[in-house]
């Protein structure tokens, strides 16, 4: 009788355990990787560290070369070779992170290039190298594609003012924009590579927080029409750009003018009551404000349309007037404006680009690897990017889908909460009173 009972247990508890485990996997899959597959990948890297150093080449040679002759080791003793010393794996969410302290002489080139060796010896999907500093290099390996569903962020994410959840990134963790954080931001890529998305993404997530959004789209409205219920303000020409571009800079001084009367060194020290609304500038294809037909009337507005712009991003961090452009190319063709201006655009987010120059454009003054990365994001792999982070680093992001019509159900949702800035509606308006383009 024992028997049967004993098997009926068993078979309970197995599948208790399956079902459990399953149950983990679909909801926590960030726990089920700590508790299942995090031991056993963190001993399979400890226990296999010094067989795949050597067969990588990551190893130096214990004996110096003097024993070699040609490529014979003479006096018969073996070449025994040294693997870099590695910490215990730290677990990540969805992976695994360990740092490699280098041996004099070693670069992290060869760690560079054996990532994929190192990602089927360990059965992870993906291992990233960096050097954040000299002589170490850190290993980050993924268990698992996050990017396959950046609607699925692991861990939580608190909801702050003017911070929006974009999607997932390749740790697995949120891809968050914070424009408290980094005030200003550049989103490039080639047509169809997700730019428009990533935008409607933003505007969906800032939606529903006390923020004016401002809305520039050249392309007569045709991307940020869908939210205007939502925008405070929507400027679909260049002549309507000037005008709405140079009423923020004229709002901007009068913010300057309130935080020096209250000896306050940014608009977040005012007190509440008396804090302007912050503003979130969102302007689709940046191109189209910089070309002109060369006509001396079109090459002065654009001249003005690129200062107003220029301001807006050198003194508008502290006052809470923020930038988010997008465009297909950020080059220094488009006028002399666009460098100086990129320069200011600390956030950086690179979708698939056509050309090697405007992913150089777009991140190679922060960060060289990012660059080579950006250019390896496929057609197929539409919403992911490559984005800038703290401390200088950079990480694949994929946003989440947002389409159109989620973007404008939400914008008609959060209509009413479309703050007013009377300053550059009238400006707007005069612009119309004596004729728009
Ligand atoms: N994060 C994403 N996940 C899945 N699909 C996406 C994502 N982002 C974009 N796509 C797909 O790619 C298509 C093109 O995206 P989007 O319109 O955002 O590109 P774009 O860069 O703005 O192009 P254009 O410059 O021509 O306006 C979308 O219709 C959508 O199907």
């Amino acid at each position: 009788m024992t028997g049967p009972l004993l098997i009926a247990a068993v078979l309970l508890v197995v599948s208790w355990t399956v079902a459990t485990a399953m149950h983990l996997q679909e909801r926590r899959p960030d726990w089920h990787w700590y508790l299942t597959g995090y031991p056993r990948t963190a001993l399979r890297v400890v226990f296999t560290w010094r067989k795949v150093a050597h067969l990588n080449d990551l190893t130096v040679s214990h004996k110096p070369n003097r024993l070699l002759l040609g490529d014979l080791a003479v006096k018969g003793e073996p070449l025994r070779t040294k693997a870099p010393r590695c910490s215990f794996p730290r677990p990540t969410p969805n992976g695994l992170s360990l740092r490699v302290r280098l041996h004099a002489g070693q670069t992290p080139a060869p760690f560079l290039t054996a990532a994929d060796a190192l990602a089927h010896a360990w059965r992870m999907h993906a291992v990233r190298v960096v050097s954040p500093e000299r002589g170490v290099v850190v290993i980050t390996a993924t268990a698992s594609d996050p990017l396959a569903h950046p609607d699925r962020p692991m861990g939580e994410v608190s909801a702050s003012l003017l911070s929006a959840v974009l999607g997932a990134l390749e740790t697995g963790g949120a891809w968050v924009m914070d424009f408290r954080r980094v005030p200003h931001w550049l989103i490039v890529g080639a047509t169809r590579s997700g730019k428009s998305t990533l935008i409607a993404r933003v505007i969906t997530e800032l939606a529903p927080q006390p923020v004016a959004l401002v809305g520039i789209d050249c392309k007569g409205g045709m991307e940020l029409g869908l939210f205007e219920q939502r925008l405070s303000v929507l400027a679909t020409c260049r002549r309507e750009a000037t005008a709405v571009l140079g009423a923020l800079v004229v709002d901007m001084q009068d913010r300057m003018r309130t935080c020096r009367a209250a000896g306050a060194r940014s608009i977040w020290d005012l007190p509440e009551k008396e804090r302007p609304v912050p503003v979130v500038v969102i302007v689709d294809e940046l191109a189209e404000l910089y070309l002109t037909n060369g006509s001396k009337e079109q090459r002065a507005e654009a001249e003005q349309c690129s200062t107003y712009l220029l301001r807006l991003a050198q003194l508008g961090a502290a006052l809470g007037v923020h930038l988010l452009v997008a465009g297909q190319r950020v080059g220094s063709d488009l006028g002399p404006g666009v460098t100086a201006l990129r320069a200011q655009l600390g956030g950086r987010i690179c979708h698939r680009v056509n050309d090697p120059a405007t992913a150089e454009m777009a991140l190679g003054d922060l960060n060289k690897d990012a660059v080579a990365v950006a250019q390896s994001i496929t057609e197929a792999e539409q919403g992911v990017a490559v984005t800038t982070g703290e401390l200088g680093g950079w990480m694949r992001g994929r946003s989440q889908l947002t389409t159109p019509a989620q973007a404008q159900v939400t914008a008609a949702e959060y209509a009413g909460m479309a703050p007013r800035l009377p300053g550059v509606v009238r400006a707007l308006e005069d612009l119309e009173g004596g004729g728009r383009a």
